[in-house]
């Protein structure tokens, strides 16, 4: 029988407690969205399947808890992960500030070549928000890594996110490349001009 799918890759996502991993998770695999808040017990994964430059991508994405007594448990699932999602809430200015630990543990828990990408959640909630969208892009430059601001309210930006990791993904390892291979941050993708011209709110 043949095979269902030409890759499979594994993304993990992280970030402080009530940012909204499991929210985008659900928004991406299931296209679904729930207000209730029930906090990740250590982890979980869901999957999806993506096309992506001809290629059927299955996508499996683990989901941590935020909290820091789970840390042992979830910083072993870091070195399996091909990409890391870094999220934050752009109403919560401490889970921005955090994220410079969250690279750390990433730094000292994950495999060398591991894609990274810098996620602003909630950027429906307009009117609370702490962040400001610049303050994010600078820190995602120094990183050399992508930055969105995602919805998973409303789905804004949250296809757009994670194909663009598994893209990033898929040309590093031997895809089909276009280009040269230094990879500018947030500038050579279709998703990417996208998230500079969408407003995102649920107006
Ligand atoms: N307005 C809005 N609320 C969101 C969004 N994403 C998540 N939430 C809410 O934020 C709360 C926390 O979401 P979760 O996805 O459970 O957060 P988490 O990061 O998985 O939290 P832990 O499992 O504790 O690490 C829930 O009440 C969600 O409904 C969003 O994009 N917009």
């Amino acid at each position: 029988m043949a095979k269902a799918y030409d890759h499979l890759f594994k993304l993990l996502l992280i970030g402080d407690s009530g940012v909204g991993k499991t929210c985008l998770i659900i928004r991406f695999a299931e296209d679904n969205f729930n207000n209730t808040y029930i906090s990740t017990i250590g982890i979980d994964f869901k999957i999806r399947t993506v096309d992506i430059e001809g290629k059927k991508i299955k996508l499996q994405v683990w989901d941590t808890a935020g909290q820091e007594r789970f840390k042992t448990i979830t910083t072993a699932y870091y070195r399996g992960a091909m990409g890391i999602i870094l999220v934050y809430d752009i109403t919560d200015e401490k889970s921005f500030e955090n994220i410079q630990n969250w690279m750390k543990s990433i730094k000292e828990n994950a495999s060398a070549g591991v894609e990274r990408l810098l996620l602003g959640n909630k950027c429906d909630m307009e009117a609370k928000r702490k962040v400001q969208k610049e303050q994010a892009d600078k820190l995602a430059r120094e990183h050399g890594i992508r930055f969105f601001e995602t919805s998973a309210k409303s789905s804004m930006n949250v296809d757009e996110a994670f194909s663009s990791l598994a893209r990033d993904i898929l040309l590093k390892s031997g895809g089909r490349r276009s280009g040269n291979g230094n990879k500018p941050p947030s500038t050579d993708l279709k998703t990417c001009d996208k998230k500079t011209t969408n407003k995102c709110s649920l107006g």
